[in-house]
Order: C-alpha cells, then structure tokens, then sequence
C-alpha cells in the first residue's frame, strides 16, 4: 500500500463518518419534534390511508417496569405475532412496548391536543420496523423506524380491560421495579373507531429521535377516576429516596413546521 493509498482511505473514512454524524444530526435536529397540536381542519383527508390493521398476541406479553418516567408493559418480540401495519406503513412493524402520559390533574396529562383540547391520559403503543432493521434500538435512530399509536383517554366509566394492568401497578411502585405481567390484550384499549390522524415526528422522550411514525386514533377510550388515581400514586423515585409522585410526564407541545397532519374518514 503506498502512502497516497493510505491518504485516500483516511480521506473516505473521514467522509463516511462526517455523512454519519451529519445524518444523525439531522435526525435529532429538530425538524419534525412531537407531540404537536392537531388542528381537524388543517388536517388532509387522504383517501389512500388504508384501515389500519393491528393484531396482538396476549402470549407476547411479558413484565412491566417502571423506568422513573412512566410504566411500561413490555412484549417479546422475537417473533411475528403482535404486530400492526397498514395505514400510512409500509411495512410491519411490531409491538415492543406500551404506556402511558398523565397529569397530576384532570385538566393535563395528554402529549398531543387535539384543537387545544386536552386529555388527562394519553396512550403509546410502541412498535418497530422490523422488516427493514434488526433491532429496536437500531430503528429507534432511523428513518421509518418507529410506528406509535396513540390513543387518547378520557374519564368517565371504569375502563374493566384496563383494571387488571392497574391491579399490578402497586407491584412496580417504585422506580427500576419490574414485575411479571402475563395474558394481556392491548386490543382492548384500541378504540370501535378506527379513524386516525397520522404524520411524521419524533420520540417525546430522549433520545427523541425523528424516527416515529404516529397514528393518533381520532376517538378516546374511557376510563375510571379510581385507575387514573393509580397512575398517579406511582413514584418517579426509587424506593428508600424522596416520594416524587410520578404525575405530568408529558412533553411540552413542539411547533409543526412543515408537516402535514393526513387524516382518514373511513
Ligand atoms: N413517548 S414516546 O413513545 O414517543 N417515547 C419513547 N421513547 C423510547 C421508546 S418510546
Ligand atoms: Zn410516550
């Protein structure tokens, strides 16, 4: 190897790594930031939004955990069973996660808004592309990686699929707990209407990456004052440290600049 050789290839790794960087600078630039207010009538009807098709193994359902920021219900996803795609996907994408954002009042608690109107609870049912990347953590940082439903809840009556994930929350009380959860069907909290909002944006907790693809279901769920207050008598803190009840672990809102919100009329 002469000398220009090894100049020429300390060029090129020197490039791909600059494109690299760039590249992820971009993603976490701050172009497409979520959540956002979904303003209905500046939305577009796309007609070509197909129905959106979800189908979820109660058996992938593993253990949930309480990270400090909020509680997650995590689901094996080594194989093909639970799964959505449709819609605005190309492919599809499987369920690694779920859970939710709250207020530490009624009047808050939903990331997104829909014309300014607030929920006290929203909803993420978090899945991967995992026809075009081998692991979440991979699709976490790249483009299309992500699919987040999120469906809004509003109080009213007692949501009764929702208790036995509720019954388990004083298990995981504390941050870093985990306990087996087993035989849940996230289906039930997926609305009759599937009518959806959809647009391009970002996690809303770090590393809040550019690499999700929302679908907000247009209708909310119903649930009790008893299994809001659940949520909230978790703790942000581990156990044997201050009692920080774990309440308003939502995202401010981020501006839309230049997207746009398609909606479905199905
Ligand atoms: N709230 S969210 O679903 O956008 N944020 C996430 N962070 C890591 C996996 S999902
Ligand atoms: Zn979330």
């Amino acid at each position: 190897t002469t000398a220009i050789d090894l100049v020429n290839m300390t060029l090129f790794f020197l490039v791909c790594l600059l494109d690299q960087q760039s590249w992820q600078t971009q993603i976490q630039g701050g172009s497409r930031q979520s959540p956002i207010d979904i303003r209905s009538s500046e939305s577009v009807h796309d007609p070509q939004l197909t129905p959106l098709s979800i189908s979820y193994d109660p058996s992938d359902c593993l253990q949930i955990w309480n990270n400090g920021y909020s509680f997650l219900v995590e689901f094996d996803d080594s194989k093909d069973n639970s799964v959505v795609s449709g819609g605005p996907l190309e492919n599809h994408y499987k369920l690694k996660q779920f859970h939710f954002h709250w207020g530490a009042e009624n009047n808050r608690g939903s990331e997104h808004t829909i014309n300014s109107l607030v929920y006290p609870a929203e909803l993420h049912l978090v899945h991967w592309n995992a026809e075009k990347f081998r692991t979440f953590d991979e699709a976490i940082f790249s483009e299309n990686g992500l699919a987040v439903i999120g469906v809004f809840l509003k109080l009213g009556r007692k949501h009764d699929g929702l208790q036995k994930l509720v019954n388990a929350l004083p298990a995981v009380k504390y941050k870093d707990s985990t306990v087996e959860f087993s035989n849940f069907d996230p289906s039930c909290m997926i609305p009759s209407c599937l009518d959806y909002w959809t647009y391009p944006g970002s996690l809303t907790t770090p590393p809040q990456t550019e690499s999700v693809t929302w679908v907000i279901m247009k209708k909310p769920i119903e649930f009790g004052d008893d299994q809001l207050s659940a949520f909230r008598s978790l703790l942000f803190t581990p156990f044997g440290e201050k009692l920080e009840n774990m309440v308003d672990n939502f995202r401010q809102q981020q501006p839309l600049m230049n997207r746009v919100v398609r909606a479905t009329i199905l």
